[in-house]
């Protein structure tokens, strides 16, 4: 039998002492509520500091930590089924011990009922809340003589708080989804976006081809896959090593990206020689893309305000063989910052955004997003277009990019951008241009790919041509 609980103690875990995976997903869903950082983040930082005493438990806090942000509202809806005590009045770290307990009983079947309940006890213990270890081991117990979800709202009566409950999502998501898509999208939308994602990537062609990393990745994963809408696209799921040991990755033979980010690089469409600018660089996904389309010739600017980021995007590069990217820490939202920035061939402005269309990949975002924040996002995709506008060369293009799929976020930004700027207008002839992207592409121009319809990530993106 396999042992997952540990003796009781306070202690916080140093990098000597071997850390239960249990506590250390109730660190990262604690200090995630706490403050304003990302899950890859808050993440990062926890695993960084701790170490195992069996190599899969590192993947068990990942499935622990996504599948209780995964399945929240439905593992609520349980907690105030068995709980007298109100959510709102319970002990935040009550309540992520009762999440991850309840998770592990209704969606790990490879954990038995009586580990899960167990190792939730001693976990309250450990967190000093020993007082309350009677109530988790009796709600949970509960739970489990109970089995099924108590009886989710009626689906013909109350559609919304119906799905809120069985697809866990916030319910201002669910309404607007309903109201655009549809009832059946929106309950496919939500199947697709609580699915783990397999793990994509992009060929670098300046260094292999397609076929040759398939080759390699298939000594090291399973069900290696040529992608099915970029032409450098290979999927493969079960890595017998964290992707970042796999071979091809260390000669730098590709970089982690969905099929809907890689298109976004098409559309861009950068040429040899030219001069681009990556307004919103990132990590570098996008940017190894366009250097690969421009055959690492000419010259990129990966811009980000955040120098962190750029200064792991500078190491991204030189694994990849990537020379004509120059890293700059400066905001889009500044327009001085931009003064010396000259004129560019195209400009990519894979601007922040809700981030609606990856939610399979950070489901915090189900709980860290309100309705609210589009406004402000939409506010500063407006204003980062504009103030780009101005170092795009006459008979260039302003890409303009996001990973939403909220009409705030998509063609309002772009109408709005417009009207400001008449010396710009939509690239009708993308289609014709970049073969790969034409399925994709609507009426005047707007690149859209929803998740449940395309089998990959949500993404909007449009070409915006000055003075063409
Ligand atoms: C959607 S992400 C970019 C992802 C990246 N292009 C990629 O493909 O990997 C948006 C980026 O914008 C950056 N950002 C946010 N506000 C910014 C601002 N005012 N100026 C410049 N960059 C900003 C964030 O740090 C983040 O890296």
């Amino acid at each position: 039998m396999r042992k997952f609980h540990r003796p009781a103690d306070n202690r916080r875990p140093t990098a000597a002492r071997k850390s239960d995976p249990r506590a250390v997903a109730l660190r990262i869903l604690t200090a995630l509520e706490k403050g304003h950082r990302t899950l890859d983040q808050v993440a990062d930082e926890a695993l960084a500091r701790v170490s195992f005493p069996e190599k899969r438990d590192r993947a068990l806090v990942t499935t622990l930590v996504y599948g209780v942000l995964r399945w929240r509202n439905t593992l609520d809806y349980t907690i105030v089924h068995f709980s007298r005590t109100p959510l709102q009045r319970m002990d935040p770290a009550v309540l992520n011990i009762l999440r991850l307990g309840l998770f592990q009983l209704r969606f790990l079947d490879r954990i038995p009922d009586f580990a899960a309940i167990n190792s939730s006890v001693d976990l309250s213990k450990q967190a000093g809340l020993g007082r309350l270890s009677g109530f988790v081991n009796g709600l949970l117990r509960s739970s489990t003589r109970h089995p099924g979800e108590p009886d989710p709202p009626d689906m013909d009566k109350d559609p919304v708080q119906a799905l809120c409950v069985t697809k866990s999502f916030p319910e201002w998501m669910i309404r607007r989804w309903i109201a655009r898509f549809g009832i059946e999208e929106t309950v496919q939308l939500c199947d697709f976006l609580n699915t783990v994602p397999p793990i994509t990537v992009r060929v670098n062609g300046l260094r292999a081809a397609p076929e040759q990393v398939a080759a390699s990745l298939a000594q090291e994963a399973a069900g290696v896959t040529p992608g099915r809408h970029a032409p450098e696209a290979v999927s493969f799921s079960s890595p017998k090593v964290p992707v970042h040991e796999m071979t091809a990755f260390g000669a730098g033979w590709f970089q982690v990206q969905d099929e809907a980010a890689q298109l976004i690089g098409l559309l861009t469409d950068p040429r040899p020689g030219q001069r681009v600018l990556d307004a919103c660089a990132g990590l570098g996904g996008k940017t190894g893309h366009l250097a690969r389309l421009m055959e690492n010739q000419g010259r990129i600017v990966a811009a980000d305000r955040d120098t962190a980021k750029l200064e792991r995007l500078a190491g991204e590069m030189t694994r990849l063989g990537i020379t004509n990217v120059r890293p700059m820490t400066l905001d889009m939202l500044v327009p001085e910052q931009l003064k010396d920035a000259g004129g560019f061939d195209r400009v990519l402005a894979d601007c922040p955004c809700s981030g609606t269309g990856v939610i399979r990949r950070n489901p915090d975002t189900k709980w860290r997003l309100s309705e609210q924040d589009l406004a402000r996002l939409q506010n500063d995709q407006i204003a980062m277009l504009t103030n780009l506008a101005d170092h795009v060369r006459d008979g260039g293009l302003l890409v303009y990019a996001v990973c939403s799929m909220e009409p705030e976020e998509n063609d309002a930004v772009v109408q709005s951008f417009l009207k400001r700027r008449p010396d710009f207008a939509i690239d009708t002839g993308v289609a014709a241009d970049v073969p790969a992207v034409a399925g994709f592409t609507d009426d005047p121009g707007f690149f859209r790919t929803f998740p449940w319809r395309h089998g990959m990530d949500g993404f909007f993106g449009v070409r915006l041509k000055k003075n063409g």
